[in-house]
């Protein structure tokens, strides 16, 4: 299953503070289980068990063909380091294994999404709920491939819908090469030669983060979304009813986040950093536990995490605590 894209994680990332060793002192660095797929399979779950499978895609190649700045490449490991120390706040028999990497090899993007997709698809079919930590927004289409394939092979016919929270739209047409900006077009695509509907719905979009060519772009393709200003208490009822309305008619659900969806000085570690971007107070929290809490999300991501451009690692903490809140119980 792997091949030279494949690096596992150091053991040693998954360290930190240590209470002690009993059950309710934990933090995630006593419960994570590092796998090195060289050497061993994805560890089985018990009959009824849960499983968590985190997975890193060290790659920028896709956001340096959309002219960003660089840096993604180092997400997974920084991602991995703020989430080292989080408490458990999960059933005790829950699995978290770390399943290591898929690097993108010099400018070959397309050969690490396949690869990345692969992945997936094994650790669906294992049973885990992957949880993958880019990267660049490239790392959608290597994501929704895996989950395609397992679709394919454990529920065919079945459909998939897509919530993205992002400023951008992401739907810009391969030209000619795909990017960060390109996935959820060629995700498109590829439904549309299955003779499939289009499921996509963008929360956080900013109207001065995309042109009106893309505002076009997603009414044709049939593309919902909630603009970011509208994620607000007083506009509560009309955001949880499109949301509500887009989770009832889909059978499995992709989540997958762009960090730049959040005001700069939340979100400063991210290549198009946005100064109106939204907050992740409780207002968006509530929205984000209700996608997760819906029963139908089967895998998710965080994609654009740069630490190079960081302050005071407040991207990569707010990147862990929205993965802490995927985790909990
Ligand atoms: N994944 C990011 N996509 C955005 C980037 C915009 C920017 O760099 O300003 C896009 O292509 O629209
Ligand atoms: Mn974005
Ligand atoms: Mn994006």
């Amino acid at each position: 299953m792997i091949d030279k894209t494949y690096l596992a994680t150091n053991p040693n990332i998954w360290d930190g503070r240590n209470d002690g060793d009993d059950y309710d002192l934990q933090r995630w660095h006593q419960r994570v289980e590092v796998i090195d797929l060289h050497s061993a399979v994805i560890p089985a779950l018990q009959n009824g068990q849960k499983g968590i499978a985190f997975i890193g895609f060290m790659c920028q190649e896709g956001v340096k063909r959309n002219k960003g700045r660089l840096g993604t490449v180092d997400g997974p490991y920084e991602l991995r380091k703020a989430c080292a120390n989080l408490p458990v706040h999960f059933s005790e028999d829950l699995k978290i294994v770390d399943l290591g990497n898929i690097q993108c090899m010099g400018e070959d993007l397309e050969g690490a999404q396949i690869s990345l997709g692969k992945l997936i698809t094994e650790t669906l079919l294992a049973g885990y709920k992957p949880l993958v930590w880019g990267g660049g927004h490239e790392i959608a289409y290597a994501h929704y491939l895996g989950i395609r394939d397992f679709i394919d092979q454990k529920y065919p016919g079945k459909k998939i819908g897509i919530i993205n929270i992002d400023a951008h739209f992401d739907l810009r047409k391969p030209d000619p090469l795909p990017s960060s900006g390109t996935p959820f077009y060629q995700i498109a695509m590829d439904q549309k030669e299955r003779g499939n509907n289009f499921n996509y719905l963008v929360v956080g979009i900013q109207k001065n983060s995309n042109t009106k060519k893309l505002y076009n772009t997603a009414t044709e393709l049939g593309a919902k979304y909630i603009s970011g200003r509208r994620i607000t208490e007083a506009d509560k009822v009309g955001t949880t009813h499109k949301l509500v309305d887009f989770i009832d008619k889909v059978d499995f659900i992709y989540q997958t986040t762009c960090l730049d969806v959040f005001a700069a000085h939340y979100a400063p570690g991210v290549s198009a950093s946005a100064y109106n971007g939204i907050s992740p107070n409780p207002t968006f929290m509530k929205m984000f536990k209700k996608i997760h809490k819906s029963g139908k999300v089967i895998s998710s991501d965080i994609a654009e995490l740069n630490p190079s451009l960081d302050l005071d690692r407040r991207t990569a903490k707010l990147a862990a605590a929205l993965s802490f809140e995927i985790v909990k119980d």
